[in-house]
């Protein structure tokens, strides 16, 4: 398998170079040259087992099987469920528990697998890296639960400042490990996003720092991910749609993936906040900014959803001329236009739904009123999506990603519910710690010499 970038402007990558690469270095996303073909997954419920067949599918005599089965078990066997990812009902409504890793969120799943995947190339290859992730809440704390402390490793975290949950930068500031650096930007996730793409663009830095990615740019996030929708068709035993809490859309592309191994994937709903330029996408076909509010779903607070390169590469019959027009017209103008077809094959597969902050915090209380259970406010978007699509006609089970756990919200689902989230064992200790974080400008020169110095100290 050999992967290519959505901009066109690369030689076909290995999966070790796609997975150390992160981002293609023409700034495109990687993809496989071409889909394998589809597989049998009916019987595969258990997400070690579903993981390691997508990984070994994607990586083939790179990563053996065996190997991978190995590789995520062990990236699960700190899960608090036996099931890693279990799949319970709520009245009509299904929910993937995706937040019983580490960090309360769906971002452990891939993480863990990611780390180790880094951890047994950089053994057998020698070297180490510096990697950088952007997040705006929990890409960052899974990154560095799962890369704290590893040997030849350091992580550097770009947060926006003040603009995530206190949980959630707990969970990234208080490790106390060398090889971590949280640095709060201030600006958007949209900055912090925007300067690791930047880093990555600049090709002398990038050799200089041994620079990686964790962010779903990397293929090998997006792929693990793939797994969940493929056990949870397993366990519904035939087709089920996704109703996903949306923001970067690796999330809800990694569903599209699934689809295309041959997961009886139906409808993908992109369920959005008030951040609502997805939604408004798929409406009307225009790709317009009109900058970020802060919400009580601040990991959804995006408005460069970084994988809808991806799918406007396939929906536009894999045209890489189509991507790099419409990127260039998203810096030149903040916008881009879709073609009719393109917009048509997109809404094959896709709908989409916005709930506003009132929405999320009566569904909450709904949800606590009839199912005596706290969501957070990222599952609640998604669950408010599910009924509207009920609502609007869909049949068959529709599958909510509960994408992390209430207690990294605690003041939204508190003030929604009157009831405050518990957060599960000993994550208490996150108070006692003492965090470190530095406050840096929205400048990619800024940070790129916080990289420098911290790399400096290690390696
Ligand atoms: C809790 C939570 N829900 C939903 C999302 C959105 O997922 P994606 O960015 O993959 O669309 C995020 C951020 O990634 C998140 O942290
Ligand atoms: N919501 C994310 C943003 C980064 O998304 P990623 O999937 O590209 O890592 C977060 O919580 O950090």
């Amino acid at each position: 398998m050999r992967y290519i970038s959505t901009r066109g402007g690369t030689e076909p990558a290995t999966f070790s170079g796609v997975l150390i690469d992160a981002l293609a270095p023409d700034g495109g996303l990687y993809l496989p040259q071409t889909w394998p073909e589809a597989t049998d997954w009916s019987g595969e419920t258990s997400m070690a087992s579903a993981a390691a067949g997508v990984l070994h599918l994607f990586a083939g005599q790179e990563l053996p099987l065996d190997e991978a089965q190995e590789l995520t078990e062990a990236a699960f066997a700190s899960f608090r469920h036996p099931d890693v990812a279990p799949l319970k009902r709520l009245g009509d409504d299904h929910l993937l528990e995706l937040f019983h890793g580490p960090t309360l969120a769906f971002k452990d799943v891939a993480l863990q697998i990611i780390a180790r995947l880094f951890e047994r190339h950089l053994k057998a290859r020698g070297g180490h890296l510096n990697v950088v992730v952007a997040t705006s809440g929990d890409t960052g704390g899974a990154a560095v639960a799962a890369l704290a402390g590893r040997e030849n490793l350091s992580i550097t975290v770009l947060h926006p400042h003040e603009r995530i949950s206190k949980v959630q930068r707990r969970f990234m500031t208080t490790t106390g490990a060398g090889n971590v650096l949280n640095l709060a930007v201030e600006g958007t996730f949209d900055d912090c996003q925007r300067i690791v793409k930047e880093m990555f663009a600049d090709r002398a830095f990038t050799k200089e720092v041994r620079l990686g990615g964790v962010n779903s740019i990397n293929w090998a996030r997006v792929a693990a991910q793939a797994s969940y929708y493929i056990t949870s068709c397993a366990q519904l035993g035939g087709t089920a749609h996704f109703s996903v809490p949306t923001g970067n859309f690796g999330d809800v592309f990694a569903g599209y993936v699934a689809k295309k191994l041959g997961a009886p994937v139906g409808e993908l709903i992109v369920a959005v906040n008030e951040n609502d330029i997805l939604d408004r996408t798929l409406r009307t076909g225009i790709y317009e900014k009109r900058g970020v509010t802060p919400t009580s779903s601040p990991s959804m607070d995006i408005e460069i959803a970084s994988n809808f390169e991806r799918l406007l590469f396939e929906a536009a019959g894999r045209d890489a001329g189509e991507v790099k027009r419409a990127m260039a017209d998203l810096s030149a103008y903040g916008s881009f236009a879709l073609e009719s077809d393109v917009l048509d094959r997109i809404r094959d597969g896709f709908r989409s739904y916005k709930a506003s902050e009132a929405d999320v915090a009566e569904l909450m209380a709904e949800v606590l009123e009839s199912h005596g259970e706290l969501i957070d406010p990222h599952t609640a978007i998604g669950l408010h999506a599910a009924r509207k699509r009920r609502e609007d006609g869909l049949s068959g089970p529709i599958v909510t990603l509960a994408t992390a756990h209430p207690a990294k919200f605690p003041e939204a689902v508190q003030a929604a519910t009157g009831q405050a989230p518990q957060l599960p064992g000993s994550e208490e200790e996150l108070f006692r710690e003492e965090e470190r974080f530095d406050i840096l400008p929205a400048s990619t020169d800024a940070i790129k010499s916080a990289i420098r110095q911290h790399a400096l100290l290690l390696f």
